[in-house]
Formats: structure tokens, sequence, C-alpha cells
């Protein structure tokens, strides 16, 4: 079932990328028409960009802009956060939410995932929901049991295949060129696809579940041929429109 959902490739630029960057992204955006016939491209690049980056995809079919984090509120005294409407009328077509640096730098909690979720779907974008376990999580054994209860409780109970993405993102393997073997990613794959259906039933079966962590165009044919993997989300080989769409080529 799983063979018919179309991927997708995203893109986190993180804290990187100034207004040169749209060069790279420039880039991205006339080569995504080769990759486009068999995956949805996304970029995320910081705040600062997503207006400039939206206007220069409109229009796009291939590839769309998105953002990396939103405030659960609509609007109010928040300095400094940017709400899930702004990010929406900038241009952003999804947002990542509850991506482990988010968690681990901002002490954002399971309760906030999902709130942010939330938002993302009020302002009438998709969320792309992170989990996954840290080095230290694995070692004990946990891996499978952290995914559930994040599972359980950054995802709301709306969720279907058009307004979530799942991104399995082991903490350990984000940034350092490791990456679980392929053996790994498919049991916890399957583990998130069976959370899924029991959860939201067919709509559970159709949902995209992105791999990441270290991903790169040498290692991405493996991995993105895994059951369900359903595509990648990307970060330092994003920055690159030739790294990025090498990865996304490995569906072409
Ligand atoms: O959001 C992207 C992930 O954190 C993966 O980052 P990475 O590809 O640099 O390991």
């Amino acid at each position: 079932m799983t063979d018919a959902i179309r991927p997708l490739i995203a893109g986190n630029w993180k804290m990187n990328g100034l207004r040169a960057s749209a060069a790279e992204f420039e880039a991205m955006l006339a080569g995504a028409a080769k990759v486009a016939a068999k995956a949805d491209l996304l970029v995320c690049p910081p705040a600062t960009l997503i207006a400039a980056f939206a206007d220069k995809a409109r229009g796009s079919k291939n590839l769309k802009v998105g953002a990396q984090d939103c405030h659960q509120k609509a609007s109010g005294a928040n300095t400094g956060d940017i709400s899930a409407e702004m990010l929406a009328d900038a241009g952003a077509s999804a947002i990542i939410v509850g991506h482990s640096e988010r968690r681990a730098d901002h002490g954002e909690s399971d309760f906030l995932v999902r709130a942010k979720a939330e938002a993302a779907w009020r302002a009438g974008l998709t969320a792309i929901v992170c989990i996954g376990e840290t080095q230290h999580q694995r070692d004990a054994g946990q891996t499978l049991d952290i995914c559930r209860g994040q599972l359980n409780l950054s995802l709301p109970p709306a969720a279907t295949s058009g307004n979530l993405v799942v991104a399995y993102e082991p903490v350990w393997a984000i940034g350092t060129g490791l990456t679980p073997t392929v053996g790994d990613v498919e049991q916890v794959h399957r583990f998130i696809r069976e959370f899924l259906i029991a959860k939201f039933n067919g709509e559970g079966a159709r949902m995209r579940l992105l791999y990441g962590g270290s991903v790169k165009p040498s290692n991405a044919a493996e991995l993105m041929a895994v059951a369900n993997v359903n595509g990648a989300l990307i970060g330092g080989a994003s920055l690159k429109a030739a790294d990025f769409l090498a990865i996304a080529g490995s569906y072409a």
C-alpha cells in the first residue's frame, strides 16, 4: 500500500543562508523539474528567506518552500516569535515542528509540538512532525519506546495523510555522518507505520514517513528504497543544489 505514496524530499537549511543564497535556491528550482515526476520537493530556509524564496517559486509545481518552526498562537505579545499564519502569508506551504534541535535547545515538549502542528493546520499548512531517539536512548534499547511516546503525544488526533508528514530522525545521526543500518531504519519505520495505521486507520497507511539524519547523495538510494520510507528530511546536504537534487534524483 505504501508503494503508492508519493515521496517528499525536504531540505532543512537550519540556521544557514543569507540573501545571497538565492542563487543556490534558484539552482534547485531550475533542476527540480527533472526530478518532480517522481517526488515532491520542499526547501525550508531560515524565516528571513521564506518570502523571497516563495516569490521565486511561485507557480512552480516542482518545488515548494517551507518553514522550520512556528509559534502555536496566531498573533500576540510574543516577541521574536513567528506564527503559522505569518509563514503562510510569506508563502510557506509546510512547517517542520518538533525538530530535535528545537526539542533540545528550546525545551519543546511533545505537547507544544502537538500545538504547533495544530497551528500549522489552522493556517492551512502541512505539519512535518519530527521524532527520534538520542544516542543514550538507543544504547539503552529504548528506540521504539521513545518513538511511541513522541508519536502518542505529538500527533494531534485530526491528522490526515494530507496535513501530516512524520519524520524519523535519530538524534545521533543528525549532522554526524552516521546512519542507522538499513535494517534498523526498516524496523523503526515499520513500527511507525503500524502505529499510524492503528491510530489513523487508512489515513495512517497513506501518511508520508521521512527518514532524516546524514542523508547524502551516496547513501540516499539505499535509504529511500527501504520499505515505509517515503522520502527524506535533509539538513547539511540540502544546502547545495547539486547534492539536494542528486538525493531527489534517487527516485528518478
Ligand atoms: O532536519 C534535518 C536533519 O536534522 C538532518 O540533518 P543532517 O542531514 O545534516 O544530518
